[in-house]
This record gives structure tokens, sequence and C-alpha cells, in this order.
């Protein structure tokens, strides 16, 4: 796990006392997006900026292993007891979007063997960009993409890059070797976004990384006061399952085995 700088606090602390808007639990952040794009990087980052002033806990998602979950927890970032993983045994977005029990019950879990947590930090298995978080799981969700996708991606749009909370274009630092002009990129997330979050990131950069930290302070402080409001970036596209045969949107609502 490569070093993510540290740098002097510029925010207050929050207060871990609940406001009457949080319900008395953790606010429940998703991290989801494409496969490699930095969803576990993240995490450990905003562990690294975030755990000595709040208590926070991490539930993973991967289709066959726990391998994020390892990884977080070799990484030192966390006591690795606050780090659980979820085997979702399928596409990704099942468990996070279909039936979330499974997740749900990771969360609550971790909520009261470490009461009171601040934040729970859920990330999704590696997808296409289609997957996104239900709001009966998360309060509010990162969606991650990379420069090394290519410059053109955030134009491509889909429900995680229009409408997640927070859009995080990753790995900046790497723009001059894939040839991707930053600015350009994230103003195309802008556009696509209709004035929605859009954070340009590089763990090399104190500066980005200060600013997706205030961003999650600042959903917390919402949260508490009762302003936040969960938002559903909306089902995502038809897909193929290959092992099935099976063609579906998960824009319904019944349950389905697949
Ligand atoms: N250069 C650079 N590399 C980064 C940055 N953030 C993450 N990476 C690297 O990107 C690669 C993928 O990062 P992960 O955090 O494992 O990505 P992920 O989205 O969790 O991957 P999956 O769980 O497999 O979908 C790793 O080699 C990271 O070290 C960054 O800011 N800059």
């Amino acid at each position: 796990m490569p070093e993510t700088p540290t740098h002097p606090s510029t925010e207050p602390v929050l207060s871990p006392s609940k406001g009457s808007g949080s319900g008395g639990r953790a606010l429940r952040i998703g991290v989801a997006g494409p496969v490699g794009t930095g969803k576990s990087s993240l995490i450990a980052l905003l562990c690294r900026e975030l755990g000595t002033e709040l208590s926070l806990a991490v539930v993973t998602n991967d289709i066959y292993t726990d391998e994020d979950a390892r990884f977080l927890r070799s990484a030192g970032v966390l006591d690795p007891e606050r780090i659980r993983a979820v085997e979702t045994g399928a596409c990704p977005h099942t468990a996070i979007r279909d039936d979330v029990t499974q997740n749900l019950l990771a969360v609550e879990d971790l909520e009261r063997d470490f009461a009171p947590v601040d934040v729970v930090l859920v990330e999704s298995g590696g997808d296409n960009l289609t997957a996104t978080f239900s709001p009966a799981l998360v309060d509010a969700q990162f969606f991650v993409l990379d420069v090394a996708g290519g410059g053109d991606v955030a134009r491509k749009g889909g429900p995680g890059i229009g409408r997640a909370d927070a859009l995080v274009v990753n790995k900046t630092d790497l723009a001059p070797y894939v040839g991707v002009d930053v600015e350009q990129m994230v103003a195309d997330a802008e556009a696509a976004r209709e004035g929605r979050t859009v954070l340009p990131l590089s763990r090399l950069d104190p500066a980005s990384v200060a600013r997706v930290r205030a961003w999650v302070l600042h959903t917390l402080e919402q949260f508490r006061s009762g302003e936040h409001v969960a938002q559903d970036p909306g089902p995502m596209a038809p897909h193929f399952h290959a092992e099935t045969g099976e063609t579906h949107s998960h824009a319904h609502d019944h349950e389905h085995a697949h």
C-alpha cells in the first residue's frame, strides 16, 4: 500500500455526539466504481485522514474473496476488527442494490460492536459503470473513476457518474502518463452531473485529499443535523449474466435469485 501524505487538519473537529437527524446511528457512505479505480485506496485514505477524530468501520464486498478487507487490514489504517468482508457470491450490484440484507447486517453488527460509530464506509465490489448503492443501505455514496480509464469516461454517463453524491476522478497524478487532460475530464463530469460534487483526487496531492476529507465531514454534519437526504442515483442499465443467460435491468423491486 503506497504512502498517503498526511497534512495538518484545517477542518473543525466534530463532536462525536449524534444529532437528531441521524437517529443515533452512523452515517453510512458507499464507495462504488469500476474495477481498480481506487475504491479500497480511497477508504484507506479516509481511515488515515479521519480515524483519529472519528469512530470508523468498514464493510467490503468481493464476489468470491475477502481480498479488499485483507488489503485494508494490512494497510494498518484501522483496527482490523472494524473491517468486515461480505462475500457476495454474485455480481456486485446484487448485494448493494437488489437485496442489501448481508451488507445491512454487517453494518449494524459493526455499529453495535463498536458503538458509537460515526461513519461506516461500504465498498462495492468492482463493477462496470452501472452499479450504485440502494439508499436502503447507504446515506451517501461516492462513485470513483480514474484518469487511467480514459478522459472520455466522465462523458459516458450512467447513474453513478451522473447522480452519486460525489464523483471522484482519481489518480490525477497519472494524467500526464496516459494523455488525459484532467481539467477537461472534470469539466465533462461537472456538465454530466448538473452541479453535483466532483472531486479530483490523487493521494500524492494533499490539497485534493483535504477536499475529500472535508466533503465527508460536511456530509456527516448535514446528516447529524437532519439536512442530508439520501438520494437514489437510479437503477443500473440492462445487462447480461453469462452464467444464467439472463438479461435484466435490476429496475424492479421484487426479489429474485441469480
Ligand atoms: N498513481 C496512483 N495510483 C493510485 C491512486 N489511488 C490508487 N492507486 C492505485 O490503483 C490501484 C487500484 O487501487 P485499489 O484501491 O485496489 O482499487 P479498487 O477500485 O479498490 O480495486 P477493486 O477492488 O479490484 O475493484 C492500486 O495499485 C493503487 O495503489 C492514486 O491516487 N495515484
